[in-house]
C-alpha cells in the first residue's frame, strides 16, 4: 500500500518522488493539479470537475469510478492528451500535457500511451496482425519489424493463431484482446482503458480483465481504468471516485 499525497496545487513542477509505506521510493508517473473542465453549452456552463489534484505512481493500477455523466471519460481523455482541460495542469513524467502542440500531443499519444476503449475500434477488413501493427506503421516503423512486434503482442494476448483473421470475423472478446495488443505494441508506459470489458459478457469480461492484470504487472505498466464494474475496480491497487466534480479516494476492499 502506498501513500498518495494529493498534489499541493502547484502548477509548475513535474512529479516528485514520494515514499511508500515500505519506505521505497514511489515515482509518480501522472500528476494532476487543480484540474477544471467545463463545457460552454447552449444552456450555460457545465462544470464537470474543479480543483482535481491527484498523482498516479508508476506501477499502480488505478480505477476511476463514479456515476454516469460524472466526467470519468473526459478525465481519461485529458490524461491521455486527447482533450484539454479548462485550467490546471497534467504532467506525465516530465511532459507537461497542457503545453503540447497538436503534433506533439499526437506523438505523445503514439509513444507513451496505450488506449483501450469499450468499443474496440479495429478496422474490420484488416487482419488482426495488421490492426496491431498499425500504430507502429503510423510512426514510420519498417513493415517487417512492425509485423514481428504485432505477432509477439498477439501471442501475449493468446491470439497467436488468429493473426491472419480479419478483425471483423473475430468474437467480441477476441476483438478486445486484439485492441489490447494494439494498445501495447508501442510499449507505452501508460495504459488508459475506458470500460474495457463493458461490451462483454461476464465470462469473456473476466478473460479480458485477467489479461489486463497480467500484462499490467508483467510489463510494469501504470494503468488507469474507468469502470462501472465495482468487482473489477476492487481488484485494482487504488480506486478514485469522481463525484459531484471532486475526487474521493476509496479503499479498494470497501468498494
Ligand atoms: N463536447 C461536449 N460538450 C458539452 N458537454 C459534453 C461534451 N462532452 C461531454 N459532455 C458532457 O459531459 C458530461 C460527462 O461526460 P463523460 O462521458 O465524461 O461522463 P462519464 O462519467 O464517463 O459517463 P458514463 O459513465 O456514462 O460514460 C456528460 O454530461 C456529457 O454530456
Amino acid at each position: 500500500m502506498e501513500f498518495h499525497a494529493a498534489a499541493s496545487g502547484t502548477t509548475s513542477a513535474a512529479p516528485a518522488a514520494t515514499l511508500n509505506r515500505s519506505g521505497e521510493v514511489a515515482h509518480p508517473l501522472l500528476k494532476v493539479s487543480n484540474l477544471r473542465k467545463e463545457y460552454v453549452t447552449g444552456r450555460g456552463r457545465l462544470v464537470l470537475f474543479d480543483g482535481l489534484s491527484f498523482t498516479v505512481s508508476e506501477g499502480e493500477m488505478l480505477a476511476i469510478v463514479g456515476e454516469s455523466g460524472a466526467g470519468k471519460s473526459t478525465l481519461l481523455h485529458i490524461l491521455g492528451a486527447l482533450d484539454g482541460a479548462t485550467s490546471g495542469d497534467v504532467y506525465c513524467a516530465t511532459t507537461h500535457l497542457n503545453t503540447l502542440t497538436t503534433n506533439q500531443a499526437a506523438s505523445f499519444r503514439n509513444r507513451e500511451v496505450g488506449y483501450v476503449w469499450q468499443f474496440h475500434y479495429l478496422l474490420p477488413e484488416f487482419t488482426a496482425e495488421e490492426n496491431v501493427a498499425m500504430p507502429l506503421l503510423a510512426r514510420g516503423e519498417a513493415r517487417s519489424t512492425a509485423f514481428v512486434k504485432a505477432r509477439k503482442w498477439l501471442t501475449e494476448v493468446e491470439l497467436a493463431d488468429r493473426g491472419d483473421h480479419r478483425a471483423g470475423e473475430l468474437s467480441g472478446g477476441e476483438q478486445q484482446r486484439v485492441s489490447l495488443a494494439r494498445a501495447l505494441v508501442t510499449e507505452p508506459k501508460l495504459l488508459l482503458a475506458d470500460e474495457p470489458t463493458g461490451d462483454l459478457d461476464g465470462r469473456t469480461a473476466e478473460v479480458v480483465f485477467k489479461l489486463v492484470e497480467k500484462l499490467h504487472s508483467e510489463h510494469r505498466l501504470t494503468s488507469v481504468l474507468v469502470t462501472h464494474n465495482l468487482n473489477l475496480a476492487r481488484r485494482c491497487s487504488r480506486v478514485l471516485r469522481l463525484t459531484k466534480g471532486h475526487m474521493e479516494e476509496l479503499a479498494p476492499a470497501s468498494v
